[in-house]
């Protein structure tokens, strides 16, 4: 049996503090194997009735990438027309992906058609193969801090385009854009914080006691 110690209990309490959304990339490649290494951390994830529903794809193609990217900014663009006045300049000054520095791009689905699991857990609750998916990704983020590694998740796109842009089949739900690398700096403090547009709360305000 393995045990885990105080001194590694407060290490892990640290990864937990230190990991972040990362938008601000070196742009020098990761080690060979480093992505790969990360999508098996990931496949240790808990998932509905052992499903594994996760679906990795690496995205290197320069045309693909460049998609990708004009896909951001047309829904970026659209996303700051929904603010407006103090609040729209905010959000036009933040940073918001890193896609074009990021070596590598990451997209992650979730396979709704697949039958491995055998549908346990999914009859009254079929979005646990998405929720698996995400507990996947909530691994590699923090396995990733735990090397050095970035990770920012892109959400500003469009999923039925990103899902042609990289043609998989069309049972795959379109979870995660990641964008992996080297951070230009570590921080302890989210950076939509540091931009003054939302703060972390204490865990006190999101818990009922019944
Ligand atoms: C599902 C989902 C989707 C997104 C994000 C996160 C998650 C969980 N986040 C990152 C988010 O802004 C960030 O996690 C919070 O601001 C907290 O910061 P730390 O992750 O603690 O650094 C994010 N960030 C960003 O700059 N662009 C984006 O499109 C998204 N989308």
């Amino acid at each position: 049996m393995v045990e885990f110690d105080d001194a590694f209990r407060r290490q892990l309490r640290e990864l937990f503090v230190w990991r972040r959304d990362v938008r601000r990339f070196r742009t020098d490649a990761l080690p060979d194997g480093a992505v790969e290494r990360l999508i098996e951390t990931a496949c240790l994830s808990p998932s509905v009735g052992l499903s594994q529903p996760w679906r990795f794809v690496t995205v290197d193609d320069a045309v693909r990438r460049r998609d990708v990217i004009d896909d951001f900014r047309t829904c970026n663009a659209d996303a700051l027309n929904c603010y407006s006045g103090e609040r729209a300049a905010r959000y036009a000054a933040l940073k918001l992906s890193g896609l074009e520095q990021a070596p590598r791009h990451l997209a992650i689905f979730a396979d709704k058609a697949s039958e491995i699991g055998h549908g346990l857990g999914r009859a009254t609750m079929p979005e646990t193969t998405e929720y698996s998916v995400v507990a996947a990704i909530t691994a590699m983020w923090l396995a990733a801090r735990a090397e050095g590694i970035g990770i920012g998740w892109v959400s500003i796109l469009n999923p039925e385009r990103i899902g042609g842009v990289l043609d998989v089949p069309a049972s795959w739900k379109f979870i995660a854009y990641l964008c992996i690398g080297y951070p230009e700096a570590e921080c302890d403090q989210p950076e939509l914080e540091r931009a003054n547009w939302e703060h972390r709360r204490g865990a006190d305000e999101f818990t009922l006691r019944r």
